[in-house]
């Protein structure tokens, strides 16, 4: 929906509906143990043993209390007992805070492993994902949001195994109140109700709020991006975009701000009328326990316990509902990470599918092929017939926008012909086990990956198994002319490119491509695809890069995309697109004589170099 049409009232996700997001928590825990069983019971033995204390200190303070006004009375004063239970204080406060330690030690262990393992989950999720559906936003939010909540869910964890300590801690507290004075636990029932009726009101709000704005979240992260990157810099500081960014930034985080503030401002309006009533029982508490000293009925001692208690209790108490709905909304990103871990994607690859042939015998062949993108009522492609032979050398050349890049995406089975069909000798490709197939060729895209690795990485890539093969790195960086930018920098193979990291170098466009075409040569593919892959070399380069590819590529087969026409020429046949349609197909000589568009291209650029 346009953000113009949304209504920036936050919608409310009822109780019931925070309740409904609890039911991945077992799911959540049972997640956690796995990544460390050890570190995991420890923290939990350690939150029980801790959850008994509290009740324990406050008794001993008790029996310390009256012994101390016992012996102020007595004529004959005896101590033992007195420095025996400050003792037995002394001790439970000092394991108290060493349990504390290990609670928060093992907590933060165990929230850092188990991002660890939700990063490495989600990225591989990610991998599972079709080209179609990396395309839309929608999807793109839901990725967005599993992947943000990371130090959420660590955070939710700690809360959760709190909140079970904390139960412990209340029913203890509440049976030693329970012997002394039983109707203290009415006042404590009115005391903690303003609380409860509060983060009813208030749950789920805040979580519906962000997950509305998900969408402008991420525009705001490119914004910033685009305003503050070694990327963009040059262009931003060129053209003076920085204020144009930054107000366009403000203006949608003020949105955001305005609604926020809103929520945070009621929240925070009727968190203090609750608490004032909380405040008001307590005293209550207080007052009637006093009142119960003074005549004679509770010790100065049941006096400390009892007050001590109730204030512990009420805190307890408070904390665990204000926790109850930090819970919920965390439990309700939690949703999002298992639902989009648990997305079935319609993988055609793990569909068993036909085996790939050894080699290629005849060919691919283009029946008719039309396209449209998702979503959009434009055909792309239209009618298209053509065949790839096995072993040959097809260059594809049309205008910007022609379909060529398209029809190598539809080649690779990155998306399917919304008609007509591919056949990869004679049986159209989509029988083949896809996974198998896409293993089949090796592809350099126009917009190829720059990793900010080390240039090996980066070779390595095109078959990251064999980045221990040296020698097979040697001969894919021999074969692209790579070998010359390894020779060049000082820390050859292991030169960390890009300026992201530390002893990071930068490359030439030209560079960066012969690396990724070393990248091609790298994966021992039946089928090489190179998408302008030659576009930044210099003319001798250019040329070089793709004399020495017909040759090392013999018996391959292969498509070239390139808008220069003396390189083009080159190929065995060349096939001209123009508005999604073959315009005509053959060789540099037959389309010369053919004196259409490809002629009018060729002849235009050689003018060009005259
Ligand atoms: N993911 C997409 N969703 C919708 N339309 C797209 C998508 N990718 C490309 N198109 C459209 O398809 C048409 C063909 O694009 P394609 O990238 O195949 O052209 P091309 O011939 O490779 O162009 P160029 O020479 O500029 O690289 C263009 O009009 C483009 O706008």
């Amino acid at each position: 929906m346009p953000r113009t049409q949304r209504s920036l009232k936050p919608e409310k996700i009822n109780f019931k509906e925070s309740f409904a997001s609890l039911k991945f928590v077992p799911r959540f825990f049972k997640e956690i143990r796995k990544v460390n069983p050890l570190l995991f019971y420890a923290n939990v033995a350690s939150r029980i043993l801790n959850a008994s204390l509290p009740v324990l200190i406050l008794l001993i303070g008790k029996i310390i209390v009256d012994e101390v006004v016992l012996q102020i009375a007595a004529d004959i004063k005896d101590y033992d007992r007195l420095w025996l239970f400050v003792g037995i204080e002394l001790g439970l406060a000092i394991l108290s805070d060493l349990l504390s330690r290990a609670i928060a030690l093992t907590d933060a262990l165990l929230g850092d492993q188990y991002s660890i393992d939700t990063s490495v989950k989600i990225i591989k999720k990610t991998s599972e994902i079709n080209l179609d559906q990396l395309e839309d936003s929608e999807f793109y939010d839901k990725l967005e949001r599993a992947r943000q909540q990371t130090t959420g869910r660590v955070g939710l964890m700690s809360n959760i195994l709190t909140q079970g300590q904390d139960i412990i801690v209340i029913i203890s507290l509440m049976a030693g109140v329970v012997v002394f004075e039983p109707w203290l636990i009415i006042l404590l029932v009115v005391s903690i109700v303003p609380t409860i009726i509060n983060e009813i009101k208030f749950s789920g709000t805040s979580y519906s709020l962000a997950r509305r704005w998900t969408q402008e979240r991420r525009e705001l992260d490119y914004l910033r991006y685009a305003g503050a990157s070694d990327v963009t810099a040059k262009e931003v500081k060129l053209f003076g975009l920085s204020d144009y960014l930054a107000t366009r930034f403000q203006n949608l985080s003020n949105k955001y701000y305005k609604e926020s503030k809103q929520l945070a401002k009621q929240r925070a309006a009727w968190g203090s009328f609750f608490n004032v009533i909380g405040t008001g029982a307590y005293y209550g508490a207080y007052v009637l326990i006093v009142f119960r000293t003074v005549v004679g009925v509770f010790s100065l001692g049941d006096l400390t316990f009892l007050s001590g208690s109730f204030k512990s209790l009420q805190n307890k108490l408070q904390g665990f509902f204000t926790r109850f709905t930090a819970i919920t909304e965390s439990a309700l990103y939690l949703q999002d990470y298992f639902e989009f871990l648990d997305l079935k994607f319609d993988r055609s690859e793990e569909v068993e599918g036909l085996s790939l042939p050894e080699s290629i015998k005849t060919g691919f062949t283009f029946n008719n092929v039309g396209f449209k993108y998702p979503k959009s009522e434009r055909w792309v492609i239209r009618n298209v017939n053509f065949e790839l032979k096995a072993g040959e050398k097809l260059a594809f050349v049309g205008e910007n926008g022609a379909g060529k890049t398209t029809l190598i995406k539809l080649l690779l089975q990155f998306y399917e012909p919304t008609e007509g069909e591919i056949l990869l000798d004679g049986v159209p490709i989509k029988k083949y086990n896809q996974l198998q197939y896409q293993q089949y060729f090796g592809v350099i895209f126009q917009d190829f990956v720059k990793f900010e690795l080390t240039l090996r990485e980066n070779i390595a890539m095109g078959e990251i198994e064999e980045i221990g093969n040296q020698p097979r790195i040697d001969n894919a960086a021999d074969k692209s002319l790579a070998n010359q930018v390894v020779s060049e920098l000082p820390g050859g193979y292991d030169q960390q490119l890009g300026k992201r990291f530390k002893n990071g170098k930068d490359l030439s466009g030209g560079q960066w491509q012969k690396i990724a075409i070393a990248r091609a040569y790298m994966k021992d593919a039946e089928v090489l695809v190179l998408d302008e892959p030659t576009s930044a070399l210099d003319a001798r380069a250019e040329t070089e890069a793709f004399d020495r590819f017909i040759k090392l590529t013999e018996g391959k087969t292969a498509v070239i995309i390139s808008h220069r026409f003396s390189t083009v020429r080159i190929a065995d046949r060349i096939m001209v697109l123009k508005e999604g349609t073959v315009l005509e197909i053959g060789t540099h000589e037959e389309l010369m004589e053919n004196n259409k568009l490809y002629t009018e291209l060729f002849n235009l650029q050689a003018a060009g170099y005259q």
